[in-house]
C-alpha cells in the first residue's frame, strides 16, 4: 500500500446542536486527486474548513505523512503543506498578480528598518508561473488581479499553491462560473499539478467536471462519508449521482471501511 499523505481520523464536528460532521474517515494518497461529492448540506464544506484550519473540529485527528497533527488554525494548515483555494480564488482584487502570489509571505530585502519587500524577485518569480500555468498572454505581473478572467484568477490562485510547494491543495469549486475553455484550464492544470506530485482534494457541483480529473471519488451524505472509493473508471455519472441522493445500493458496496 502507497504511504497516505492525509489521514483523517474519527472526525466530529458540532456547530452547537448540529453535528455537520459523523466519524469521518478520509485518506488522500501521494500524488492523488480525490473528487468529494455531496448534496447541499453533506458536509463536505465543514470537512474541507476542518482540514484547513477555518474551523476546528470537535474531536477526531489528522496525519500528514504519518505524524499527527494539531490543525488550528490556517497558518497550522499551511505549514502542514495544506492550502485551500476557495470559490472567490481568496485574491485581492486591487493587488497586483506578484503581490497576490506571495500574500502574507513576501520576499524581504535589506536589513533592519530597512526591510521591503523584494519586488524585482517578486516579478521574475510571477513571470516564469504565469509561463508555467499556461496565461499565453503576455500579462505583465504588475497588472492587478481585477483585469484577469475568472479561469485566469483560478490559474494564479493554483500557481501560489503549486510555487510553495503545498502538498495538498484543496480546490473549493474551482470551475464554478467559469466558462467552457476557463474550465478545460482548470481542469488541465489539476492534471498538471499531480504530474508535478502535488495531491489534491476537488469539489465541484458538477460531476463531469470531477469525472474528468480525478483518480477517486468519494460521497458525504448528512455529515458521513457514505463511499470513500469509487473508480471513475468503471461508475457511470448516473450510479455516483444515485449514491449522492441515497438511491442505490452501489453505496453500501462501495462503503467506507
Ligand atoms: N456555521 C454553521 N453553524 C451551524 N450549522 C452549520 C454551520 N455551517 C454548516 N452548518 C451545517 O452543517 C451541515 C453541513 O454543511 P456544509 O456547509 O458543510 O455542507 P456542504 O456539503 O458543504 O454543502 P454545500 O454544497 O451547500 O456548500 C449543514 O446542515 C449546515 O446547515
Amino acid at each position: 500500500m502507497t504511504e497516505q499523505l492525509i489521514r483523517m481520523r474519527g472526525v466530529n464536528k458540532f456547530y452547537g446542536a448540529v453535528q455537520a460532521l459523523h466519524d469521518v474517515n478520509l485518506d488522500v494518497g501521494n500524488r492523488e486527486v480525490v473528487g468529494l461529492l455531496g448534496d447541499n448540506g453533506a458536509g463536505k464544506s465543514t470537512l474541507i474548513k476542518v482540514l484547513s484550519g477555518a474551523v476546528p473540529m470537535s474531536s477526531g485527528e489528522i496525519h500528514v505523512k504519518g505524524r499527527k497533527v494539531a490543525i488550528r488554525s490556517t497558518t497550522d494548515a499551511i505549514a502542514a503543506g495544506i492550502e485551500t483555494i476557495y470559490q472567490d480564488s481568496a485574491l485581492v482584487p486591487q493587488l497586483s498578480i506578484a503581490r497576490n502570489l506571495f500574500l502574507g509571505r513576501e520576499p524581504i530585502k535589506g536589513w533592519k528598518f530597512l526591510n521591503r519587500m523584494d519586488q524585482e524577485l517578486m516579478e521574475q518569480v510571477t513571470r516564469k508561473l504565469l509561463k508555467r500555468v499556461g496565461i499565453e498572454k503576455n500579462i505583465p505581473p504588475t497588472t492587478a488581479i481585477s483585469a484577469l478572467s475568472g479561469g485566469e484568477r483560478q490559474s494564479v490562485a493554483i500557481a501560489r499553491a503549486m510555487y510553495f510547494e503545498s502538498n495538498l491543495i484543496i480546490l473549493d469549486e474551482p470551475t464554478n462560473n467559469l466558462g467552457v475553455a476557463e474550465t478545460q484550464g482548470v481542469l488541465r492544470f489539476v492534471r498538471e499539478m499531480r504530474d508535478a506530485g502535488h495531491s489534491c482534494i476537488f469539489i465541484a457541483h458538477n460531476i463531469h467536471h470531477v469525472f474528468q480529473v480525478v483518480d477517486r471519488i468519494i460521497v458525504m451524505r448528512g455529515g458521513r462519508v457514505v463511499a470513500d472509493n469509487i473508480d471513475p473508471k468503471t461508475t457511470t455519472v448516473q450510479e455516483v449521482e444515485m449514491i449522492i441522493t441515497g438511491e442505490s445500493l452501489l453505496a453500501g458496496k462501495a462503503a467506507a471501511h
